[in-house]
């Protein structure tokens, strides 16, 4: 299976993409006529720099309004032919995309096209050159695959083929299961883009807001499933027509296509067994138990206080590292590692973003297939050199530099606790939190597809909608990525601006990714009780919050007044009720949450998140957050 990424998809000029695209690992590009254009070099001078990059190009785009016209429209559009041709051969590229016409003096009539594209592809055969032939779905009269597939098939020519793209397919809501009866060795190429569901114009959907497959919300799987079915052996590439990724960073994109395209060949391969085609081989998506353990890059007073607050949320410290300046904190079946090194990568972690979260462990079933996985998806395995005694854990780079271990049972690193830690022999009650309910990370807007695409090709996860979430100064994006017993849970969030709680966060932080770590309880309101006694303080919250409540929910009796007296939230999904309660703002304004879910509420309380930031923004702009 060849890989080619469309030179539209990246932001950057000719050389700039070309080099992120053959980092990424593609095996070539859609060269796109602008792009060409644009540069300043021969044809000739292009075609040898893509080549001495390692890469193909595998087709030349667009050529557009060319079937279907009155003389002398017709006579113009194959000379116009002619000349992409001679440019095509200077470039060393074989086959050409036509896309279908737009043009307002199209006539229509499939046999008119199909005469055509006889005809042009007798001028292509003559230089040994191909014709692809696109629907574009918002086509004068050719909109629709199944269309274009008539006329290619009219047009009875060995150089003219059908060219696929899952966009037009898909956004038209054409079963792609109709592909399945189209002779592989008739399609010519097959473009690749995902889209999120959004209600709009076909033409600026698909101008600006395609993502890659798995991103978005369209049956990319079954489109490519349906074309594999036809033994279709040609190159497999993304085309993607997307603001935030002709403005974003050029590597990050390409790798992200990468990334997203070995996975859905992966899940193709799965879904069709009986299909033989090459792709890579890799263990399935991992589920995920849980959070193993969460550790925080820290130092000095910052140090204290973090562990100061561990304390009153009822924690206590139940091992130090044999070898390293690292503090155990446990309760129920939460592991916090307090990293005080000066050495090393939670070091470094910490000179940039200052007391963070630097690692995260998830259990899983299989920590070295999981790796496995990461590695074929493009991740880069973390290592650090391990002292005796020692286990060496495996552990993936994820993005922006963050760091995942990962710990099964089956080879025993679940046992690390009890190898590399003594443990303080300290016994101790808590204050009732049992596990990681969430992580919830914060990052720009324009990271969130990646970050979400970086979950769900590595593990069992599905994506929630997206929410906005109101900030006083500015509307941040959330979104809910969860297993589906819902044991590993994660919030992206996503802000536009500095001004939000979140982007105060991701400027003061520089990039740091988890703004919160959230903790389940069993019984909310004796978990306040503990904390209470044990000096935590609550994230006050307002009045006018609780009146509210109290229009919008039927509470039981006293319990509003129980409810404002611990400062704890309250939200009703169709499942049951969410009852959640905040700390203060703590270095740089990241914060603790506790949650109690009741008769399977499934989300994260949404509605309350305002009032939360406000009540967050009231305090870190009165009293101050001590920041560092
Ligand atoms: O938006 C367009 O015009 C356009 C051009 C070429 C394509 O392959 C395509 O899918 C869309
Ligand atoms: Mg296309």
């Amino acid at each position: 299976m060849k890989t080619s990424i469309a030179t539209v998809s990246i932001s950057g000029n000719l050389p700039e993409k070309l080099e992120a695209i053959a980092e990424a690992g593609f095996d070539g590009i859609e060269i796109f006529e602008q792009d060409f254009i644009a540069h300043d070099g021969s044809p000739r001078e292009v075609g040898d720099m893509i080549r001495s990059m390692g890469l193909e190009i595998t087709l030349f785009q667009p050529f557009r309004d060319f079937e279907g016209l009155p003389e002398p429209l017709r006579a113009k559009a194959f000379d116009r032919a002619e000349r992409k041709f001679d440019l095509m051969q200077e470039l060393g590229t074989e086959l050409v995309l036509v896309c279908s016409s737009c043009h307002p003096q199209a006539l229509g009539g499939i046999d008119r096209a199909a005469a055509d594209f006889h005809e042009l592809g007798e001028r292509a055969a003559r230089r040994g050159l191909r014709v692809g032939y696109e629907a574009l779905a918002w086509g004068r009269h050719v909109n629709d695959h199944r269309d274009a597939w008539e006329i290619v098939r009219r047009a009875d020519h060995e150089n003219v083929g059908i060219i696929l793209d899952s966009f037009h397919s898909l956004a038209r809501q054409i079963d792609p299961d109709t592909i399945r009866r189209i002779p592989g060795d008739r399609i010519f190429f097959v473009q690749l883009a995902d889209a999120p569901q959004i209600e709009m114009d076909l033409l600026y959907w698909s101008r600006h807001f395609r993502n890659m497959p798995g991103e978005g919300d369209l049956a990319v799987t079954d489109f490519m499933r349906a074309v594999m079915a036809t033994g279709y052996a040609g190159p497999i590439s993304l085309e993607i027509f997307n603001d935030q990724f002709r403005s974003g960073p050029p590597k990050t994109i390409a790798k992200d296509g990468h990334r997203s395209l070995i996975a859905l060949m992966d899940d193709v391969r799965r879904a069709e067994p009986a299909l033989a085609f090459t792709s890579a081989e890799m263990p399935a998506r991992s589920s995920v138990d849980g959070v193993s353990f969460v550790e925080f890059a820290t130092r000095g007073a910052e140090a204290d206080r973090l562990e100061a607050m561990l304390e009153t949320l009822g924690f206590h410290q139940s091992g130090r590292h044999i070898a390293k300046k690292l503090s155990l904190w446990t309760q129920g079946e939460i592991r916090i590692v307090v990293n005080r090194e000066t050495t090393g990568y939670a070091s470094s972690a910490y000179n940039m973003h200052g007391t963070s979260v630097c690692d995260i462990g998830l259990s899983v079933p299989d920590a070295a297939d999981a790796v496995a996985r990461a590695r074929q998806l493009g991740a880069k395995p973390f290592e650090q050199p391990v002292g005796p005694g020692e286990l060496q854990i495996p552990a993936i780079r994820g993005l922006s530099g963050s760091v995942l271990h990962f710990i099964d049972e089956a080879s025993g690193l679940s046992d690390v606790w009890s190898v590399e830690f003594t443990s303080s022999g300290a016994q101790a009650t808590g204050a009732g939190l049992t596990r990681i309910d969430h992580l919830a990370q914060t990052m720009s807007y324009d990271e969130m597809l990646s970050w979400s695409l970086f979950y769900t090709t590595l593990f069992e996860m599905d994506k929630s909608p997206m929410v906005d979430v109101v900030d006083p100064d500015g509307l941040v994006r959330s979104q809910a990525l969860e297993t589906r017993d819902g044991r590993f849970r994660i919030t992206l969030n996503g802000a536009e601006t500095h001004r939000t709680m979140a982007g105060n966060f991701l400027a003061d932080s520089f990039g740091a990714s988890v703004q919160h770590v959230a903790f389940s309880t069993d019984d909310i309101f004796s978990t306040a009780e503990e904390l209470a006694r044990r000096g935590f303080e609550p994230l006050p919250m307002s009045e006018n919050y609780y009146a509210d409540l109290a229009a919008r929910f039927d509470l039981p009796p006293g319990m509003l007044d129980r409810l404002a007296a611990a400062n704890i939230l309250y939200d009703e999904d169709a499942g049951g009720a969410f009852f959640q309660l905040y700390s203060r703002p703590y270095a740089g304004g990241m914060f603790f949450e506790i949650v109690e879910r009741r008769a399977g509420y499934g989300g994260y309380g949404a509605p309350n998140a305002p009032f939360r930031i406000a009540a967050q923004k009231r305090l870190m702009r009165g009293k101050g957050v001590p920041s560092r």
